[in-house]
């Protein structure tokens, strides 16, 4: 049986009009999520990772123009929404919000109130989408705070977040992203700003509830030590587009695309890069107010073709493994001057 799909973004587009032009934060992205697997999200920064992501809940800044596309979502019950405009907007959002997809970020503060004690914030959730009594509520909010090992959960359930350390903070907004047991966890680099030993137990918790819940994650990061640890499968973004998808074993060892390609040896890997120069994506991520012509990458790609890359934006290139690659040449060797002509 092929995998449930549970997300599906079709042609995703969020831009930003400001006074030095339109940012086209987000710009036709797809990708999609099944039932109880991790996809991992990379990029640079400013590739769209985190507005995308937040697309889906609607939880974009005041000045995002939407600019097309759409998202559906499987709840677990197998109830199919489809988040339209309207319906991102209204009493179907809401319902998702902390239900059915929970929500971690980099910075706890941002889901934390700093005025309310972390066994008061898991119960206005629980009660919000569950008919339980407040000391029910109490009750699971200790039964939460114990499942992301939060150590002496019963006193911390009447802390404010401010006499938490940061790692315990994280715990705390896990808790509450999960207080509803959902089906999807959104995760905008929740490790990023954590130490790395602190970074390892979070991520290992991650991984643990992913499983035990058969929870399916949205795992936003920089790192490709995070996402190799973590993802099932990976989706490379640049400037507002997804670039490439795959496994994770196809990313790492076969990336179709030259940026995954220029990312991957730009990393340095145990054992392998003694004695040997890193390699570094030459230039800069452009202007995202003057993204380049064609392929947004070809200014900085080895492998682009002059009349082709600059000129057309490249159809996406699917793989019988499921693989996918937005290039004009994709695969590891040089274009061949055969496909050369034939896509011009
Ligand atoms: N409120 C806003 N107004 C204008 N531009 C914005 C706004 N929010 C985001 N952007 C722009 O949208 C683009 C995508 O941003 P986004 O935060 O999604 O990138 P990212 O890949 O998540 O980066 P990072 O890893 O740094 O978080 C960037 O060029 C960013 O400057």
């Amino acid at each position: 049986m092929p995998p449930e799909r549970i997300l599906q973004l079709n042609d995703v587009g969020v831009h930003f009009p400001t006074r030095d032009g339109l940012v086209k934060a987000v710009n036709g992205v797809s990708y999609h999520v099944n039932r109880g697997e991790v996809l991992g999200i990379v990029g640079e920064s400013g590739s769209g990772k985190s507005v995308t992501a937040r697309s889906i809940m609607r939880l974009l800044p005041k000045n995002a123009v939407d600019a097309g596309g759409s998202v559906q979502f499987r709840k677990r019950d197998g109830q199919e929404i489809v988040l339209s405009e309207q319906e991102r907007l209204g009493k179907t959002m809401r319902s998702l919000r902390g239900g059915d997809i929970g929500m971690v970020f980099q910075e706890p503060m941002t889901a934390l109130s700093p005025v309310h004690t972390i066994g008061t914030q898991i119960m206005r959730t629980v009660m919000l989408h569950q008919k339980v009594s407040k000391a029910q509520a109490r009750q699971r909010a200790i039964e939460l705070l114990t499942k992301v090992q939060m150590p002496r959960p019963n006193e911390i359930v009447d802390n404010y977040p401010h006499h938490l350390s940061g790692g315990m903070r994280q715990r705390a907004m896990i808790a509450l992203a999960l207080a509803c047991d959902p089906c999807l966890l959104i995760a905008d680099e929740p490790t990023t700003a954590l130490d790395v030993t602190t970074e390892a137990q979070i991520l290992e918790l991650l991984k643990s509830l992913q499983q035990e819940m058969d929870m399916a994650i949205v795992f936003i990061t920089h790192n490709f030590g995070v996402v190799a640890d973590i993802a099932d499968r990976i989706a490379v973004m640049y400037l507002g587009r997804v670039v490439e998808t795959g496994t994770v074993d196809e990313i790492f060892y076969e990336p179709k695309h030259p940026y995954t390609q220029a990312l991957l040896g730009s990393i340095p890997r145990l054992g392998k890069s003694h004695g040997k120069r890193l390699r570094t994506i030459s230039g800069m991520v452009p202007d995202p107010y003057n993204v380049p012509s064609g392929c947004s990458f070809h200014p900085r790609c080895e492998r682009a073709v002059a009349g082709v890359c600059n000129v057309r934006i490249p159809d996406v290139v699917h793989y019988a493994s499921g693989q996918i690659a937005r290039c004009h040449f994709p695969g590891t060797d040089l274009p061949d001057p055969d496909r050369m002509e034939a896509a011009q």
